[in-house]
């Protein structure tokens, strides 16, 4: 199972609290895919007030409070501080939005919070892109995990740079990551863990689906899937083809 930052959590899973269509839903999708880790954003789920927090905290993961919605380094800094006293953790999933339509993450902005926030004792998570130098420099901030994207939040288009975050599997091949954002399917959940990611952390998929525990489920066994299929070594594809049933030896007619 992954570990963060010391801890191992109880699933790859790693599932997002907002947008259900009710609280009732919202814990039954969580019991059915049995995610290890809750995110939870500060600024848009506060709306919910106490009964929100009793729900959430009731989950059975571990709690992974979020700067969902900060557009500047000193919101996602000032959410983050909120955040611990809140919810009496060092973690933060850090997201410093950069571009309103796409969502994409502002990468300079990010590494500069990172700084900041490792600084100030936290454990970041940061939502970033797959592009290696930007890691590097999160990595350099003190984050000892990343969480590129697989495609723009909510979008549900799976993973768009298949490439890039095979690289940054290779190059980073110590570090935990995590695909964030962008899954739509279970196998597009399943495509991340067979990369050898170590985790997926999704929320738009489950919760806009017309039956989320279902989904949730769905989810969590394709990350299963996926994960023991990369721990199987899968085979390398080829161009050419090659026969599967061998003819030497064997009786045919002529
Ligand atoms: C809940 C959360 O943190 C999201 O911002 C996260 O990035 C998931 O994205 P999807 O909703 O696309 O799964």
């Amino acid at each position: 199972m992954p570990v963060f930052y010391g801890v191992e959590v109880a699933s790859p899973l790693m599932l997002g609290t907002a947008q259900y269509p009710s609280p009732a839903i919202l814990a039954e999708a969580f019991r059915a895919s049995k995610a290890g880790i809750a995110t939870v954003s500060l600024r848009r789920e506060q709306g919910g007030g106490q009964d929100f927090w009793s729900l959430v905290q009731g989950l059975g993961a571990r709690i992974l409070p979020n700067t969902a919605g900060c557009h500047t380094v000193k919101e996602a800094v000032t959410t983050a501080h909120m955040a611990r006293e809140l919810f009496d953790t060092n973690w933060i999933k850090l997201e410093v939005i950069g571009h309103t339509d796409t969502l994409q993450p502002d990468v300079f902005g990010l590494v500069e919070a990172a700084r900041i926030l490792t600084g100030d004792g936290f454990q970041v998570f940061p939502y970033c892109t797959e592009d290696l130098t930007v890691c590097g420099r999160l990595l350099d901030a003190g984050c000892q995990v990343l969480m590129p994207w697989g495609a723009p939040i909510g979008s549900g288009l799976g993973i768009n740079n298949a490439y890039g975050l095979r690289s940054l599997r290779a190059h980073f091949a110590d570090v935990p990551l995590v695909v964030d954002a962008g899954i739509g399917l279970p196998s597009h959940a399943a495509q991340a863990m067979e990369m050898g990611f170590d985790a997926v952390l999704l929320n738009t998929a489950v919760a806009h689906a017309g039956d989320p525990a279902a989904m949730a489920r769905a989810m969590a066994l394709a990350v299963e899937a996926g994960r023991a299929a990369h721990e199987a070594d899968p085979m390398e594809p080829r161009d050419m083809a090659a026969p599967s049933t061998p003819v030497i030896g064997k009786a045919f007619l002529s």
